[in-house]
């Protein structure tokens, strides 16, 4: 049996039989249990590490204050009015998470065919957005971009003829990018699978003269039925006709992510992101091998909502499952994950440390 990797093969033809003191043991010079033997020996082969620094906290956020509003589908997720989005944040701040991202769940009353909320200055993101830098100034802050959360119809672009229209909507995106920017936002995410929209927001922000103003494009996103739970936090699974397939790819598809990553750093992407995140590791791995960008994954909700809903029902030891899944990331190559599990992961980090 050859071994690719490893000690030289020439030393597994050396018979130790005769050296063998313990009756009954294996002629073996190599046991890969020795290195597992106890925890500070496993603690110092460790190839991977998860730490808080890896975290991204995706928020929820509703209209009106001192409100939280539990997600059926999420348990242990709620939508959070902006004062206590801006407790979050603190919250966050002090269990070292570096970055959050917000996204609003809109009142049905509030959205449109084109999703006109979305460019309103004054919307729910760019108040919490202005509520939270104000008071801490010090944490990341990240905005999606994409009209679903206001358009009437849930999908993420305009709609003409039942057909998601490319270039009309990445005019608008370039102007949501804008609003959120211009409240504070530091990092613009682009989550819409439009093609061209990195180099229009990118160009946009840099005429406004945001020149700061990161990009963290979901660049290989996919159809995916474990986007469910999040649409209903948002508001938009019952608004939502049909699906996502003529833009978000094929989860067939491995080759197509990387041309689509390719595009979207050419087009001055800062930071790189695979959505959904566990199904897709492979993706992950290959992109990061490929580009060697800061590349991100998103756990998304109904990979939250899988191993919440185990261990509430005792299935498995929730967790060991979230860490173990954390960790997975971090294997694959990326260099953060957007969890739902972050603030319970960072809780457990630091009383670890
Ligand atoms: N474009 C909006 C958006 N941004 C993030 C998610 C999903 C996140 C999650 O499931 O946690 C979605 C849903 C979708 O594309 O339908
Ligand atoms: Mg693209």
């Amino acid at each position: 049996m050859a071994i690719k990797y490893g000690r030289p093969i020439e030393l597994r033809d050396v018979s130790r039989r005769d050296s063998t003191a313990v009756p009954h043991a294996l002629d073996l010079t190599v046991r890969p249990r020795r290195n597992r033997k106890a925890e500070w020996a496993r603690r110092m082969v460790r190839e991977n590490v998860l730490t808080t620094d890896d975290l991204i906290w995706p928020l929820f956020l509703i209209d009106g204050t001192n409100k939280r509003e539990q997600v059926a589908s999420m348990p242990g997720v709620d939508r959070l009015s902006v004062d206590q989005a801006v407790r979050e944040a603190e919250r966050a701040m002090k269990l070292t998470i570096p970055c959050i991202a917000l996204f609003p769940y809109t009142d049905p009353s509030l959205r449109d065919e084109e999703g006109s909320e979305a460019t309103n200055p004054n919307n729910l993101v760019c108040q919490a957005v202005r509520a939270i830098k104000k008071e801490f100034p010090e944490i990341g802050i990240l905005c999606d971009v994409a009209l679903d959360p206001f358009t009437s119809h849930g999908h993420d672009g305009l709609i003409s003829d039942g057909k998601i229209l490319n270039d009309e909507t990445v005019a608008v995106l370039v102007r949501q990018a804008l609003v959120q920017a211009e409240a504070g936002c530091d990092i613009i995410a682009p989550s819409d699978m439009m093609d061209g929209r990195v180099a229009a927001i990118r160009e946009g922000l840099d005429r406004a003269g945001l020149l700061d103003v990161q990009i963290m494009a979901y660049a290989a996103k996919y159809a995916s039925a474990f986007y469910g739970p999040f649409r209903d936090a948002i508001g938009s699974a019952k608004t939502l006709t049909g699906d996502k397939r003529t833009y978000q790819m094929d989860s067939a598809n491995t080759d197509e992510a990387l041309r689509e990553v390719e595009l979207d750093i050419a087009e001055g992407a800062d930071m790189v992101m695979v959505k959904p995140g566990m199904p897709y590791l492979d993706v992950v791995r290959r992109v990061k091998d490929t580009f060697a960008m800061p590349t991100f994954a998103y756990q998304v909700s109904g990979e939250y909502a899988m191993i919440a809903a185990a261990a509430n029902n005792g299935w498995l030891d929730g967790d060991r499952a979230m860490m173990e899944s954390l960790l997975a990331f971090k294997r694959a190559g990326a260099d953060g994950v957007l969890s739902y599990f972050a603030p319970k992961a960072a809780e457990k980090l630091r009383a670890q440390a």
